[in-house]
């Protein structure tokens, strides 16, 4: 038997750190979206008891070190599964980019062998084993929009951000998420107004939304990589309504409202960076 499951990427319209934890995570407040740039991801049933992972992408670990396998490996422990299952991966989701595409990849091997394996998980228990995974995999479970508070795992389901198109552009480096945090100074702190975004959210008020787009972490990643600020005036200047990095970088992305526009920056920024799409948000939930 075989599934297909989509996983799609996130942005951060928000990022606020409130504090740093005892164990070590800092707690988060961040309004986060689903955007129409997916992994897919292909799960073939197996009887020989192994979780294997296949990807055209030589960024992608081929091992247990994988968010999907560990995902597969989570749920057959825990469930005492004595199938198998072979994850092929499309890697379409710029790794290590602050869009969460291994995350993702994870939910979405969970949503997918939940069904494989009959396992009749609802999507809450599969976002609470989510999180052992890591911060962002609770969030990839449900997809849509949502506020997440806690280490980034507590999901409050938001209704769908006005629609826009959603420019992305990633320069050619990684960024490791746990070095951006090491790195943040956190009595330097401009917190943007996490209210006033769900407010616009909730109004569908465009300009509300793009006014209120802030995140904390990108100090910190634009200090060490000064390309991607460039990449963000780029942008501005091309004309996005709003700019902004995503989690802890380096994609930046811009929301540009008129199609007439989207064409000029795209192109524009296609001269300075290395890759760069154009999606749409997917806004709702997107439940298989
Ligand atoms: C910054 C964000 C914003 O959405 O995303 P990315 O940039 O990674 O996409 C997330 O907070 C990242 O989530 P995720 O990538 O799942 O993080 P995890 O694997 O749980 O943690 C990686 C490391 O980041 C740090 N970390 C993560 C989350 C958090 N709330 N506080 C932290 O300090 C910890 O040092 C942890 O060891
Ligand atoms: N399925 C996967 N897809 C991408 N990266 C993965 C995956 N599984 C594990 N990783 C590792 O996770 C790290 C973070 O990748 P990713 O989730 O793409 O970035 P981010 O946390 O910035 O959104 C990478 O260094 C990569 O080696």
């Amino acid at each position: 038997m075989k599934l297909l499951v989509k996983a799609p990427a996130k942005i951060n319209l928000s990022l606020d750190v409130l504090h740093k934890r005892p164990d070590g995570y800092h707690e988060v407040e961040m309004i986060m979206t689903t955007i129409d740039l997916a992994d897919r991801l292909e799960l073939s049933q197996s009887e020989d008891g192994q979780i294997r992972i296949q990807s055209q992408s030589r960024y992608v670990p081929d091992d247990e070190r994988n968010l999907a396998y560990q995902a597969a490996k989570l749920l057959k422990d825990r469930f005492d599964v004595k199938e198998g299952v072979t994850i092929s991966i499309e890697k379409v989701i710029p790794v290590a980019a602050g869009l969460a595409g291994g995350s993702s990849d994870a939910a979405a091997a969970l949503r997918g062998l939940n069904k494989l394996w009959g396992l009749g998980l609802s999507l809450d228990e599969l976002a609470v084993l989510g999180a052992e995974i890591g911060s962002d995999v609770s969030f990839c479970v449900y997809g849509g929009t949502a506020l997440a508070t806690g280490r980034g795992e507590r999901i409050e389901e938001l209704p769908a951000p006005p629609t826009c198109w959603v420019i992305l552009a990633k320069p050619h480096i990684g960024v490791s998420t746990a070095d951006v945090y090491k790195k943040l100074d956190l009595s330097g702190i401009v917190h943007p107004d996490t209210k006033a975004m769900i407010q616009a959210i909730r109004e569908k008020d465009y300009e509300g939304v793009c006014g209120n787009v802030g995140n904390v972490l990108e100090e910190v990643t634009l200090k060490h990589y000064p390309n991607v600020a460039q990449i963000k005036d780029q942008m501005k200047r091309f004309g996005a309504d709003a700019v902004l990095m995503s989690g802890s970088g380096p994609t930046v992305f811009g929301l540009v409202r008129h199609d007439s526009r989207l064409n000029r920056i795209y192109n524009g920024l296609r001269g300075f960076c290395g890759q760069v799409f154009a999606v749409r948000m997917l806004g709702e939930r997107h439940l298989e």
